[in-house]
């Protein structure tokens, strides 16, 4: 591998970097970067990665480690870097949400564990909501010598791991504390097979390195750089799982955020995230004020409401680069009633697919909750247009999980031979999940082709997708995947994922009139319009965002969680590079209003939106 000199790195695909992003990429301490939205965040860790992995600044065979908020954040992160550099350099780039970098850690260490936490090998995921916890509760047994107190279900549900461990038996002096130190051996020691929250896996993975230095040390001579996307929504639990693991360190680490966009207070976001990385890291402090993503007059709209949110004029200017965008909208629309509102949507995409030459995937149907009851009538109407439309969350996930790209690649490959693209994808997966060296490509190359012409008759002879979908996974032999990536290891879940995979494919395939390429298009939502929720939007951008049903009742926490609701508006804004369309319908489940939210409606009135009468 030659390497490149440090002086001569470009940015790679005729990006070109703002003076402050070029330091960020080539700083040699730990860094931390506050921007706005569309500033090039991601785009700067992906270059950063190439640059440490091209100069070999990320010295071989050490690695650098991305953590994200989202899978498909991840997934998306990883791609570039390959894009950018490579394949092979790529391979030095683990990209992995905060979740799957805290199970990884359980996975593979978890006999470092105490016996009385060690999960069993089979253990099994689980999620607490707070309609549970009662019964949770009288499972584990109400005790007699805490007197009663008031505890809250929602809670509970989302602090039950709160607390570093190990806890102890003296400390509980509490009904609260009694479930909290409870809850461990319950679900760990006392059912079949180990139940474990995510909260709980990131709270072992903290105390499993905390008392084994030896792993930590391992872990800092695996990676010489570490990622934080999205470093705005981490919570306390991850940032000690975090701090435990690379505090201290000579691990580079590099946050990014924007304190605007964080939407998951909910989730148990830490607040003061940024100055507590500060402090702990003792960081390099960055800015990125371009805004790369949205035209010059949706930006004006956003640094307008910013300004509303925080009191503050962001600063934030429109690239000298680009030429600005003349027809560029923002509007609010008002309707009486879902037909009126159904139609006039529905129109105004028919309109832009056919007028402005936009495909399917520039333009976003967001909804603040509730995806399916908020588009229902949208859906409907665009169907009556020929125009397809789907809720992404249910898609989301699975189009991220990491033996995606071999299924698909394998089916488009035995449908259509001739797609170098997929070709050289699947052969880099092979080599990826074989370990082998360029000198065993042949052999993978041969081997791939005889397979891709056995799945290539197991398709014309109509077999089952889920037995279509088995033949490859077999091809490339379950133990090889879950060495690679050992969330299969997890219980049935490569089998759950292998179902819901087969299962959305025939839905694609009935749609398409049982034909595969057109099959496999539309399960990747190629020719769908995608709606989705404002928190399953993060990192995204569409050409033309329309945001369904800006009232009262979506809402509802808005009283109670002012600033973060206002953020949240902010987030859905800031995903439209030139059009963003806001609807009001107040016929819309029996009726709505916009007197709570009615600080959105100023800020939009300050930012100079029209708000039109919907026709
Ligand atoms: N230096 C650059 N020059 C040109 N285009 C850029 C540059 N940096 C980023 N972009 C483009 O701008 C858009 C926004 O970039 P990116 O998604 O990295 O922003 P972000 O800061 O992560 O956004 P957000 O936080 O809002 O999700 C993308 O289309 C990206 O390709």
């Amino acid at each position: 591998m030659v390497y490149i000199n440090k002086e001569e790195w470009q940015p790679k695909q005729g990006i070109v970097l703002e003076e402050q992003a070029y330091e960020i990429v080539k700083c040699e301490e730990n860094s931390r970067v506050l921007a706005g939205p569309g500033a090039g965040k991601t785009e700067l860790l992906g270059q950063r990665a190439s640059y440490l992995l091209e100069t070999n600044t990320c010295r071989n065979p050490k690695k650098i480690l991305a953590i994200s908020f989202k899978k498909d954040s991840a997934t998306n992160l990883q791609e570039r870097v390959k894009q950018r550099c490579g394949i092979e350099l790529a391979s030095r780039f683990e990209s992995k949400t905060f979740e799957s970098f805290a199970k990884n850690l359980v996975d593979r260490f978890g006999n470092g564990l105490p016996n009385y936490l060690k999960p069993s090998a089979d253990y099994i995921i689980k999620f607490i909501n707070p309609r549970d916890v009662r019964e949770l509760f009288d499972c584990m047994g109400n005790p007699e010598n805490y007197p009663w107190e008031r505890i809250s279900y929602r809670d509970f549900a989302m602090n039950h791991a709160s607390e570093s461990l190990p806890l102890l038996k003296q400390d509980v002096n509490s009904l609260e504390s009694y479930y909290k130190y409870r809850i461990w051996s319950y679900l760990i020691k006392e059912q079949t097979k180990s139940e474990l929250t995510f909260p709980m896996i990131s709270r072992l993975a903290e105390y499993l390195m905390r008392s084994n230095p030896k792993l930590v040390f391992a872990l800092q001579e695996t990676y010489s750089h570490v990622f934080l996307d999205e470093f705005q929504d981490t919570t306390s639990l991850q940032y000690d799982l975090f701090k435990t693991c690379f505090k201290g360190s000579n691990v580079k680490v590099t946050a990014v955020g924007d304190i605007k966009q964080r939407i998951m207070g909910w989730a148990g976001a830490m607040p003061e995230a940024f100055s507590y990385f500060g402090k702990d890291f003792h960081s390099e402090n960055y800015e990125l004020i371009l805004n790369h993503r949205s035209t010059k007059k949706l930006i004006d709209i956003q640094s307008s409401i910013v300004e509303d949110i925080l009191g503050v004029n962001p600063e934030t200017e429109y690239p000298t680069y680009k030429a600005e965008t003349k027809n560029s909208d923002c509007k609010v629309f008002i309707y009486e009633n879902e037909i009126d509102e159904a139609e006039s949507v529905a129109n105004l995409i028919d309109y832009k697919l056919e007028s402005e030459n936009l495909q399917p995937r520039d333009i976003c149907i967001l909804v603040r909750m509730l995806p399916d009851r908020y588009s229902e009538t949208v859906i409907s109407e665009l169907n009556s247009k020929n125009i397809h439309s789907r809720i992404e969350n249910k898609w989301q996930d699975l189009l991220a999980e990491n033996c995606m790209p071999l299924i698909l690649n394998c089916l488009r490959l035995a449908i259509h031979e001739r797609d170098p693209d997929s070709w050289s994808d699947l052969l880099s997966f092979l080599k990826y999940v074989n370990g082998a060296y360029d000198s065993e490509e042949y052999k993978l190359e041969i081997s791939a082709h005889q397979f891709l012409q056995k799945l290539k008759e197991s398709i014309l002879s109509e077999i089952q997708t889920r037995d279509l979908i088995w033949e490859i996974i077999n091809f490339v032999g379950i133990d090889h995947l879950k060495d690679n990536f050992p969330e299969y290891f997890q219980g049935d879940y490569l089998e759950r994922v292998i179902n819901e995979t087969s299962s959305f494919l025939d839905l694609s395939l009935n749609r398409q009139g049982g034909k595969w390429k057109e099959a496999l298009d539309d399960f990747l939502g190629l020719n769908s319009i995608p709606i989705m929720s404002i928190h399953k939007s993060k990192g995204l951008e569409f050409e033309c965002v329309i945001f369904l049903g800006l009232e009262d009742d979506a809402f509802r926490n808005y009283t109670e969680n002012k600033t973060e609701e206002d953020y949240t508006f902010f987030v859905a804004l800031s995903r439209a590079k030139k059009d963003f369309y806001i609807t009001f319908n107040s016929g819309r489940f029996g009726g709505q209003q916009r007197i709570n939210i009615s600080p959105i409606y100023q800020m939009i009135d300050n930012a100079g939106v029209d708000i039109v009468k919907g026709t």
